[in-house]
């Protein structure tokens, strides 16, 4: 659930392009064939029409209950559709994986001295890094390289 609103609140491909293959109507107007389009991801998960409380970090949102009542193209971190991420299970297998392996050993806290500006390009990161204090979580716990 917080990996999925993580990804929806800060989604790291910010934008995709298509070119439309048909005529296609997007409410009251008529995008041509064969024309470029951008969508826009990182506007859609921030939409409030479509995420109520949209800047808030909800996890909640995915829950068993909740998840069901998503429209499927409302969140697309991955895209939709025939060309979306072919890595998409193994990103989200490597994300559990190393989270389990770093929250295990350590406690992290954002230093609270250092701003982080979000840069929203075409992957989005933080501008000036992440600054984090991490405290082993058993004192005394040594770190070996192998791990
Ligand atoms: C959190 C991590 C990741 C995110 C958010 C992500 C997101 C995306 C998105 C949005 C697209 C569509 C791009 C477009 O249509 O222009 C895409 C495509 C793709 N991704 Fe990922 N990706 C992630 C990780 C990975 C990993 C780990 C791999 C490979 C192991 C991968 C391989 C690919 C490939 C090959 C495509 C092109 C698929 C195609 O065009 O048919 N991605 N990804």
């Amino acid at each position: 659930m917080c990996i999925k609103e993580s990804l929806r609140l800060h989604s790291i491909v910010s934008f995709i392009t298509r070119n439309t293959e048909q005529n296609f109507k997007v409410l009251d107007k008529t995008i041509p064939r064969d024309t470029m389009t951008t969508i826009l991801i990182y506007g859609l998960h921030h939409n409030p029409s479509v995420w109520e409380d949209s800047l808030e970090f909800r996890p909640e949102r995915f829950s068993p209950e909740n998840i069901d009542k998503i429209n499927p193209f409302a969140y697309i971190p991955f895209s939709a559709g025939p060309r979306n991420c072919i890595g998409q299970n193994f990103a989200m297998h490597e994300i559990k994986v190393l989270l389990v392996k770093i929250l295990n050993r350590f406690h992290l806290e954002l230093d609270p001295n250092h701003d982080v500006k979000k840069f929203a390009g075409v992957v989005t990161r933080a501008e000036n890094g992440i600054r984090m204090k991490a405290k082993l979580r058993i004192p005394g716990q040594c770190i070996h390289e192998s791990d």
